[in-house]
């Protein structure tokens, strides 16, 4: 097992937002430190590993900071499988600091964002895919996200790519006993085990490409982008299917600026929905803005919310948003049914349309059912039954392999010589091996640790 000299020190807990805030480190020294610093009310000789102690937090100086509670975890049983020490203070911003200050005042040095994970994987506690399931879990904004990340945290990656490998590692000896014996023709029984079971990896994989989309679905949701002049009711519309007054509504037009989005999930769908600035001719350099970055979302829509207000004609500015979504999958919605009608001129009424007044509710659930229905095709069967791999570097890492294999196959049924067919697996084998993190270079793992916070 690797072991690292230094012992870091990070806040693991939001700085100055919570009751309690937790202070971790990590490292050969982490309880010494703690030694130096924490006075228990009730003094043990022999302090127990994972379990809490209550005490006093001292600075290096000598007065104390705050009361707290203390544990340490020692290695090889934590989450970096080093020593941790964790002390539970009071919440706030300056405690913090005086904590972390003193540990740092001590010896312990600042950890590196992801520091605290990256020792987790590099001491073998957790595999790349489990390491990036942390992020996954701490960065995912609805249950269903949470869902896939938790499974990958749990070893569902793990477990499949170990076995993939297994049976490509299997394949590779018989091959490779093949080229020890270079004079002896393939057997038919040997042939046809190495053409069936490379095939049926081969649909295997497949068949986890095929779910891939289902998984960016699930970690990222069906986008719904609402779209339509200023004042037509975008926001209210955005608070209404949220069931709370999520953006700011005024009778003002150009009220929304910027694109705001929210997830939930409406029929098992899990949905990222947009809510955008009011498209039109604008001079203000904010609001132009805020307008480019609304057509900017356009073209990765799953679906456009187009809204109009009914009790107005419909104008140039009207006519400005429904260009803009024009080739894309929209649903009209004519909103305000509580006021006076004006009448839908004849080339609008071929879009999909829902009547709804978000003052009033009335049409709500006509307009969920459209939206379930038109993106129903997107999702089928249990989407958390059937997603394992979700991320893109897993399936760049797939997509080799199946190259590989299917390289592996072409070069068998050519007759080459043992040795191409061989080192094929051993490409495929190696493509699968990243996925885990065994064969990934390190420039690509700094990459992976550097997108998490400082702390994790
Ligand atoms: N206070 C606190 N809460 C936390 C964490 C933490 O580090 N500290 N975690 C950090 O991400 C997550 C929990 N994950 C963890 C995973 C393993 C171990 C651990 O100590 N594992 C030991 C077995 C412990 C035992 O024997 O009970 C091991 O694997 O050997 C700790 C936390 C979320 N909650
Ligand atoms: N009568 C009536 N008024 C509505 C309805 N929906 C929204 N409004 C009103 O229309 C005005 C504009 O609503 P917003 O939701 O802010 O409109 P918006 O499209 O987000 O506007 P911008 O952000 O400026 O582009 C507000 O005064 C709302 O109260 C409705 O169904 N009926
Ligand atoms: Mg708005």
């Amino acid at each position: 097992m690797m072991r690292s000299a230094e012992t870091i020190v990070a806040v693991a807990t939001a700085p100055g937002e919570g009751a309690i805030g937790i202070v971790r480190l990590s490292g050969p020294s982490a309880e010494a430190y703690l030694d130096q610093l924490f006075c228990a009310v009730r003094p043990t000789l022999k302090r127990l590993s994972h379990r809490l102690y209550l005490g006093h937090l001292r600075a290096a100086g000598g007065q104390i900071i705050d009361e707290v509670m203390a544990v340490v975890m020692r290695a090889p049983h934590s989450f970096t499988r080093e020593d941790v020490v964790e002390v539970h203070c009071h919440g706030g911003m300056v405690i913090i600091r005086q904590i972390v200050d003193a540990f740092l005042e001590v010896g312990a040095r600042l950890a590196r964002p992801g520091e605290f994970t990256q020792r987790s994987f590099l001491n073998g506690r957790l595999d790349l895919s489990q390491a990036e399931a942390v992020i996954d879990i701490i960065r995912a904004r609805s249950e269903s996200a949470g869902r896939v990340a938790l499974a990958q945290l749990d070893g569902r990656i793990s477990r499949i790519v170990a076995e993939m490998s297994d049976r490509l590692a299997d394949l590779l000896s018989h091959v490779e006993s093949l080229v020890d014996f270079p004079e002896e023709d393939i057997e038919f029984a040997e042939f046809s085990f190495l053409e069936e079971e490379s095939r049926s990896l081969l649909a295997q994989i497949e068949d986890f490409l095929e779910h891939f989309d289902m998984g960016r679905i699930m970690r990222e949701g069906l986008s719904v982008l609402i779209l339509g002049k200023p004042n037509v009711g975008k926001s209210s519309l955005l608070n209404l299917l949220l069931g709370e007054s999520r953006a700011i509504v005024t009778d003002i037009p150009g009220t929304t600026r910027d694109t705001i989005e929210e997830n939930f999930v409406l029929g098992g769908i899990p949905l990222r929905l947009i809510d955008t600035a009011g498209v039109r001719d604008s001079d203000d350099p904010v609001e132009v803005e805020g307008i480019a970055r609304a057509r900017a979302k356009v073209a990765s829509a799953d679906l456009i919310l187009l809204v109009v207000d009914g009790s107005r004609p419909l104008d140039e500015q009207d006519r400005l948003a429904l260009r803009a979504c024009s080739d894309y999958k929209t649903l009209l919605v004519c909103n305000k049914t509580d006021l006076p009608q004006s009448s839908l001129p004849h080339d609008w009424t071929a879009l999909p349309t829902v009547f709804l007044s978000c003052r009033s509710g009335d049409g709500l659930s006509l307009l969920r059912n459209s939206i379930v229905t038109l993106l129903g095709g997107s999702v089928q069967g249990d989407l958390a039954q059937e997603v394992v791999f979700s991320d893109r570097r897993h399936r760049d890492s797939l997509l080799r392999t199946r190259e590989s294999l299917m390289r592996f196959q072409s070069a068998l049924s050519e007759g080459l010589s043992p040795e191409f067919p061989a080192l094929e697996l051993r490409e495929a084998l190696d493509a699968l091996a990243e996925i885990l993190g065994k064969t990934t270079p390190d420039d690509i793992l700094d990459r992976i640790f550097s997108r998490f916070c400082i702390g994790k």
